[in-house]
């Protein structure tokens, strides 16, 4: 094994696990750390898929060493933390404590914080966010239900949450080429800075960053920080390209789809579906706690439906949630709905459905930890960032696409079904 990641979710797992794939890493991802009769000998990188992106810092922090210690005992040569290319996060972490926890147990000296993943139109430029045109506190993400983001400022963001010396290295460096960047950073060390916040605004720039890091052991970033990496290790001889990710046969049984996610991307996509006539469920968090509506009633719905992919969903417009999070507590009522998804999706397995689509990290974090596989192989990409994963481990396999929340074409809730052979 060559490379190691902790991702803070499972979505982003899916995600980075891809971008490894297609730059032809023979890439597994976990679900939480690795138990040891996992044979993961035939793999280059190993992504952890952690559930830590809104837990307590400390918790974060906790679960993020123990993946390290795991894949650094596996022989992981370079380490990346996976967050969101949203930065999702809150002033008290958990970016900050957990980028500070590795820094500290790997005896790094400096490392690099970039979110960008231009494909999905997030980029960097002076240490500033933005979401395709908008910058990230003017994004969608100011409403985002768990971590509100209201800054854009990298530096200032990881400042607050990090006891690490925060610097930037502006779009002028990085178009400056290799040699530029690593003066930089050089220059950087001799004051003490110890982590980078680094512009990004192309694939392109990713690759230059990419190359710089060679020697870095520590990474933090979003995805596309990975566009660049498995190169070093070619460059080295190390690594020989095996093709991109292999499609798998998807088993067979009935589908169907469930969405947590609050994300303007994900509601269009609900909205989209529903024009077209996919039959859609939508769960109120009051009526689960109220138990107005339950499990078998949900997954009865489902199965009375007579088209491939019905649609279960708690997803609502900001106004909704913020009720819902008055009446049961912010932290409350994403957990009940979570729960639900998650009750919902075990005994949707039990009653024959093998293929799920799930849109939210948290959401997917939850299902996943519910229906419990070891691990996910990756399969093909339905759109930037989103792949089918087939479940490792587990005598009935599921075919799963876990869907970052904002990622996805308005149709990827009909399209994504085609893209399962
Ligand atoms: N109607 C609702 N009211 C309040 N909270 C909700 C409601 N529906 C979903 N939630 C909660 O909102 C959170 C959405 O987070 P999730 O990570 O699943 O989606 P996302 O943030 O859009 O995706 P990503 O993290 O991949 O960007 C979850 O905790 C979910 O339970
Ligand atoms: O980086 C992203 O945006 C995604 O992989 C993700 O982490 C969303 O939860």
């Amino acid at each position: 094994m060559l490379f190691g990641a902790i991702a803070d979710d499972l979505t982003g797992a899916t995600d980075l696990s891809l971008t490894l794939s297609r730059e032809g890493m023979r890439t597994i991802q976990t679900v939480g750390v690795p138990t040891s009769d996992l044979d993961l000998k035939e793999y280059d990188a190993v992504v952890v898929a952690l559930k830590s992106r809104t837990n307590p810092a400390a918790e974060a922090v906790s679960m993020s060493l123990a993946a390290l210690e795991w894949l650094q005992a596996a022989g992981a040569k370079q380490v990346l933390f996976k967050y969101c290319s949203t930065f999702d996060s809150t002033p008290h972490g958990n970016i900050g404590p957990v980028t500070d926890a590795l820094f500290s147990r790997m005896k790094a000296d400096l490392t690099v914080v970039c979110p960008a993943f231009p494909a999905n139109r997030r980029t960097v430029y002076m240490g500033n966010l933005f979401v395709a045109d908008k910058l990230l506190s003017e994004s969608p993400m100011r409403n985002h239900p768990l971590t509100p983001m209201l800054d854009s400022s990298l530096v200032r963001l990881m400042s607050a949450q990090s006891k690490l010396k925060v610097g930037l290295i502006p779009y002028e460096d990085v178009a400056g080429g290799v040699e530029v960047l690593s003066r930089a950073y050089a220059s950087a060390r001799s004051k003490g800075t110890q982590v980078l916040v680094v512009d990004a605004i192309s694939d392109s720039d990713l690759r230059v960053i990419g190359e710089s890091l060679a020697d870095f052991p520590l990474i933090t970033g979003g995805s596309g920080i990975a566009i660049g990496l498995p190169d070093n290790f070619r460059r080295r001889g190390l690594l020989r390209d095996f093709g991109t990710a292999k499609a798998f046969t998807a088993p067979s049984g009935r589908a169907a789809i469930l969405a947590g996610s609050c994300s303007e991307a994900t509601r269009l996509q609900i909205k989209t579906a529903l024009a077209a006539g996919v039959p859609g469920l939508k769960v109120e968090p009051r009526d689960i706690v109220s138990g107005a509506t339950s499990v078998d009633k949900v997954v009865d719905w489902v199965l009375a439906q007579n088209v491939a992919g019905p649609l279960v969903y708690s997803s609502a417009e900001p106004n909704e949630v913020r009720a819902s999070q008055l009446a049961l507590g912010r932290e409350h009522s994403g957990e009940v709905i979570e729960q639900f998804l998650a009750r919902t999706s075990v005994e949707l397995r039990k009653r024959g459905v093998r293929k799920l689509i799930v849109a939210g990290g948290e959401t997917s974090g939850a299902v996943v930890s519910a229906l419990a596989p070891p691990a996910l192989h990756v399969g093909s990409e339905i759109d930037p960032g989103v792949p089918w994963t087939l479940t490792v481990g587990q005598t009935e396999a599921m075919a799963l696409a876990l869907k970052s929340g904002n990622f996805g074409s308005p149709d990827f809730f009909i399209k994504a079904w085609d893209f399962l052979k």
